[in-house]
């Protein structure tokens, strides 16, 4: 039976990268054989100009109801003077947590020949290959009270909540252990335990889990020292898992030692392998119509969908073989471009990609 993937371009260069993600997508299904049938729907600022609210039942139906979800990116400037609750990135954070997306793997690999184009010498970072395990449903985001409210004084206090259980927590610990079986056997779970009793608990429930897999070193670090570390001597880390905000910096931060957040794909996993996938980027609003936003993290965001929820990972090699290919001719988006390569826009780069898949 067919798979239904449902793509959500969202907005600003969402529609743009999910163009070229969508054609890698139809190429494997009229040349490969994919059983895909996609649907589109609307998300985040878009869906909130057109039926009043960033994540429609509509929207949320059609998820449920599909194998997988390619999203964009949400949220601009358009949006900001609204209210928090009905701005688009409400409609991203309310699909996560419709879904049950619990966990968010976020890939930085260093593409070798972009090794120019990361913030650190290439000695440093030649061969970096690091999964970020995010929590993406608990955590400040989404924890209450939340709001902003008037003192006695007159004056405005803001406040949010960082609320996490231990099944929260233990779940996610124990998707990334699983991961790093499956690599070096090395996880490095960061917190703010020194002030955070939320995040101490955190690191009690990672060490409870940790006694499970015996064969995984467990090692924890402070946020503040691992932002200063993964810019630092990056290769120390293999597997890393946090909280849904130090995973959000984290992941940005990761992202340029690849060379460009245009190169960073995730999947968002649920319980059972049901998945979104959507590059860590946002809609990007100053390069946004202008053709020339990196769309390799959305098309490596395909091949994350075919390997965790399609079961196709012969074909997600294809299509991280097609990006290799792409860059390997030269061809580069502003973000990577570097002397003596070929600085292409969004579609040529998309198109590329889709050239060397159906020509292996
Ligand atoms: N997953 C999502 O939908 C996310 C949405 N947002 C939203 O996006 C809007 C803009 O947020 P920012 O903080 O500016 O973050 P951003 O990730 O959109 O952009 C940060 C910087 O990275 C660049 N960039 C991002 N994606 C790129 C790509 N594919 N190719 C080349 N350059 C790229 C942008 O041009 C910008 O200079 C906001 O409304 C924010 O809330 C932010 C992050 C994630
Ligand atoms: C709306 C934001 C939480 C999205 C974001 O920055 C992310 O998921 O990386
Ligand atoms: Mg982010």
């Amino acid at each position: 039976m067919s798979k239904n993937i449902l793509v959500l371009p969202g907005d600003g260069i969402g529609q743009e990268i999910v163009t070229g993600a969508v054609k890698v997508l139809a190429c494997l299904r009229d040349d490969f054989g994919l059983d895909i049938e996609m649907d589109e729907a609307l998300i985040g600022g878009a869906a909130y100009d057109a039926a009043g609210h960033p994540l429609p039942q509509a929207t949320i139906d059609l998820a449920k109801e599909a194998d997988a979800v390619l999203l964009g990116a949400v949220g601009g400037p358009k949006w900001e003077p609204l209210d928090i609750s009905v701005r688009p990135e409400k409609g991203l954070l309310g699909i996560r947590k419709e879904l049950g997306l619990f966990a968010n793997l976020r890939p930085a690999i260093l593409y070798p020949q972009l090794a120019g184009a990361s913030t650190l010498k290439p000695e440093v970072v030649s061969g970096l290959d690091i999964m970020i395990v995010r929590e993406l449903t608990g955590g400040i985001y989404f924890g209450q009270p939340r709001g902003i409210r008037e003192l006695e004084n007159g004056e405005k206090e803001g406040f949010n909540t960082l609320v996490y259980r231990e099944s929260e927590v233990d779940r996610i610990v124990r998707v990334a252990m699983d991961i790093a079986m499956k690599r070096n056997k090395r996880l490095c779970s960061v917190d703010k335990a020194n002030v955070l009793e939320c995040t101490e608990m955190w690191r009690d429930v990672a060490t409870k889990v940790g006694a499970d897999y015996p064969e995984v070193a467990l090692s924890h670090m402070y946020v503040d020292n691992a932002a200063m570390q993964l810019v630092r001597a990056p290769k120390q880390f293999d597997v890393m898992v946090t909280t849904n905000m130090f995973g959000d910096i984290l992941s940005d931060c990761a992202s340029m030692l690849t060379g460009s957040i245009g190169m960073l794909p995730s999947a968002s996993l649920d319980e059972h392998g049901k998945g979104m996938y959507e590059p860590i980027h946002g809609s990007a609003p100053d390069i946004s119509g202008k053709g020339v936003a990196n769309p390799l993290a959305t098309i490596l965001s395909v091949a994350m969908m075919l390997r965790y929820s399609l079961n196709e990972s012969a074909m997600a090699d294809q299509v991280e073989k097609a990006v290799n290919s792409a860059l390997d001719q030269g061809l580069r988006t502003p973000d990577i471009y570097s002397e003596g390569t070929e600085k292409v826009g969004t579609e040529a780069m998309g198109d590329a990609v889709v050239k060397a898949l159906r020509e292996g």
